[in-house]
């Protein structure tokens, strides 16, 4: 069995097939490890959620390959969750109804339905809620609901396209500790995509810095810093720089060569 949850290797992605297409990924490589959370960082448009998408199988690569655990991707599955900084709850639903929603085509009985729905509305504080609708909650608990749809799924790997980016930063900070929490209790691998640098600091494992015109990964840096983090800690700040320094030479790369 790999250690990989997750191998991408040469990925290239186009759109557009006219006279001018656009390559959006060039030979993208990466893996992320069971139990691992590894962020993608990069400029607006270099190609993060293109990347994301062909992860989970929403997108196909023109090439190269995806596996998830050791199976090529062919199309997304309950194996692989996706979660977006637009919420998508049901307004008609209650929140136990959305979380229920995701085990809607399972085939497992009843009665584990309502004990798998339970568990993620308890681990995101929400068992004290369940008969609210979504516009009776903040945007903070209606983000808790989604993680908990995708947690009673119970997935491999939870992707998070900029999950909190909406809220406000005491919610976001609450958040980001929930998230490590239930992440250390169900090792879960997570992928996330943020332009949040102090985000990307605070959660990650490994932080893969892209490049842009075409998405490249420019530079990979591993954040040896034991969880949960303190943001005013030196190496923390040591890392948040060290990041902002090779995204400023990622984006350099694009400066024209020319002298004036
Ligand atoms: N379905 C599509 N059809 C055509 N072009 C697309 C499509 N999806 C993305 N693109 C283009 O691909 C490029 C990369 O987009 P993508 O959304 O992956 O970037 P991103 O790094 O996630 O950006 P942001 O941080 O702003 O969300 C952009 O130029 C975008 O316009």
């Amino acid at each position: 069995m790999s250690e990989y949850m997750i191998e991408v290797t040469d990925v290239n992605k186009s759109f557009g097939n006219g006279a001018k297409p656009v390559h959006v990924l060039d030979n993208v490589s990466f893996r992320v490890k069971k139990g691992e959370i590894v962020t993608l960082f990069g400029k607006s448009g270099c190609g993060k959620s293109t990347m994301l998408n062909i992860v989970g199988g929403f997108e196909r690569a023109d090439n190269g390959d995806v596996m998830h655990d050791g199976h090529p991707v062919e199309r997304p599955t309950k194996r692989c969750v996706m979660l977006f900084q637009q919420i998508n709850l049901l307004p008609w639903r209650s929140v136990i109804k959305n979380v229920e929603l995701g085990l809607e085509e399972e085939k497992i009985s009843a009665e584990e339905k309502k004990e798998r729905v339970m568990d993620a509305l308890k681990l995101v504080g929400l068992e004290e809620h369940l008969n609210k609708f979504p516009h009776e909650l903040s945007g903070g608990m209606q983000q808790r609901v989604a993680i908990a749809r995708a947690l009673a799924i119970q997935p491999d790997v939870i992707l998070m396209d900029e999950p909190f980016a909406a809220l406000d930063s005491f919610n976001r900070y609450n958040l980001q500790n929930e998230l490590l929490r239930i992440q250390e209790k169900k090792k879960t691998t997570i992928v996330l995509v943020t332009h949040d640098i102090d985000e990307a600091v605070y959660l990650s494992d490994r932080v893969m810095i892209m490049s842009s015109h075409p998405g490249r990964i420019f530079k990979e840096i591993s954040i040896n810093q034991m969880k949960p983090r303190d943001r005013t800690h030196g190496d923390f700040q040591y890392y948040r720089k060290k990041i902002l320094e090779e995204f400023q030479l990622s984006d350099e790369q694009l400066a024209p060569e020319y002298n004036i």
